[in-house]
């Protein structure tokens, strides 16, 4: 019977004559003890074999999977992603250990339809094991909890742990890719320096737990004073803020530092006085590069931060721009 069927030709061979043989045949009972979850599939992407763990991830049973395709669970719009599957089976064929993982998105047809992303790893079998029809081992892992993680591990990674804002390394990654963006399409782009003044006595007055919560409410205010999503505000060192405004011309940004500055100012004066009945201030450096004025991001920092220290030497609690 094996030989038999093996040796018949597929275009003779109904597709649930082919599924049964396969069902019983000690490949498909070899699947079931991996801890994976696999389809093997024609050059098509239609289901031969679906061992339980696949069958669950799909959401279907694996008598359902029998009329499916693969490639009908894959969400794809473009159609661009299902000729990338078609083009890896086919690659599989040439050269089975050169096929990368690949990812998609997939919808399971349990009551939920869920999306969900995995990974794809494609091997040929051996024809011994597939007939004259090539057949493709697939692996597929579900990456949602793994991309959940990653998410939360990242959102960690880029953010300053006191105030919740953006931290320097994110900082640095955006202001990057808003340069390489605003510099190709032309548009103009600032960054605001803000440093408080005198923190040393603040904390020196009221001690550092005082002194964390006073940042901390500066980056509230800064988080809710940004205009638009582009924005961002990080916390750049110890008592130093700092803010990105892509697509932000000079007068633009400095209407916004005075605005901020402002609301600072209430925010002190209701919160943070010292003393010597003198209220909590800072100093801020406005840079914007605009008609390629600044060579490069470090220029653009360094012109920020040469206003910066403009308005800490001209006495404090005041902006400068160019
Ligand atoms: N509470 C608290 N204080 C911090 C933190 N990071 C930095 N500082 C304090 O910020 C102060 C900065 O002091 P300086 O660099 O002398 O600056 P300044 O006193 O603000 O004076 P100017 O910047 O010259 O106006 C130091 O006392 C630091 O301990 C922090 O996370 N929490």
């Amino acid at each position: 019977m094996r030989t038999s069927m093996l040796s018949k030709n597929k275009s003779t061979t109904s597709h649930l004559e082919l599924f049964n043989f396969y069902k019983d045949s000690s490949l498909a009972r070899m699947i079931n003890f991996i801890n994976e979850a696999i389809v093997v599939v024609d050059s098509n992407g239609t289901m031969e074999m679906v061992n339980t763990n696949a069958s669950s991830l799909l959401g279907l049973s694996r008598d359902e999977l029998l009329s499916e395709n693969l490639l009908n669970f894959i969400n794809d719009e473009t159609g661009q992603i299902q000729s990338h599957v078609i083009q890896c089976l086919d690659n599989a064929a040439q050269n089975a250990l050169e096929t990368p993982p690949f990812e998609v998105s997939l919808t399971q047809r349990s009551q939920s339809h869920r999306d969900i992303s995995v990974e794809i790893s494609v091997s040929s079998l051996p024809e011994e094991l597939s007939s004259s029809n090539s057949l493709f081992f697939c692996i597929l892992r579900d990456l949602t909890l793994h991309k959940a993680e990653y998410a939360a591990l990242k959102r960690k990674a880029e953010t300053d742990f006191l105030t919740g804002l953006a931290n320097r390394h994110k900082f640095s990654d955006y202001l990057s890719s808003q340069w390489t963006k605003c510099s190709s399409e032309g548009s103009p782009l600032s960054v605001i320096l803000i440093d408080i003044d005198h923190f040393k006595a603040f904390n020196d007055e009221y001690g550092h737990i005082a002194g964390d919560r006073c940042l901390k409410r500066i980056g509230e205010l800064l988080s809710l004073s940004m205009p638009n999503r582009d924005t961002l505000a990080a916390r750049y060192g110890g008592e130093e803020f700092a803010i990105i405004l892509p697509n932000c011309a000079s007068q633009t940004a400095q209407l916004l530092a005075i605005r901020i500055k402002r609301h600072l100012a209430q925010l002190s004066a209701r919160h943070f006085v010292l003393a010597s009945n003198k209220k909590l201030t800072v100093s801020m450096g406005v840079a914007t590069n605009e008609n390629q004025r600044y060579e490069n991001i470090t220029s653009l920092l360094q012109a920020a931060d040469t206003l910066l220290y403009q308005a800490k030497s001209r006495g404090r609690d005041q902006i400068c721009f160019l």
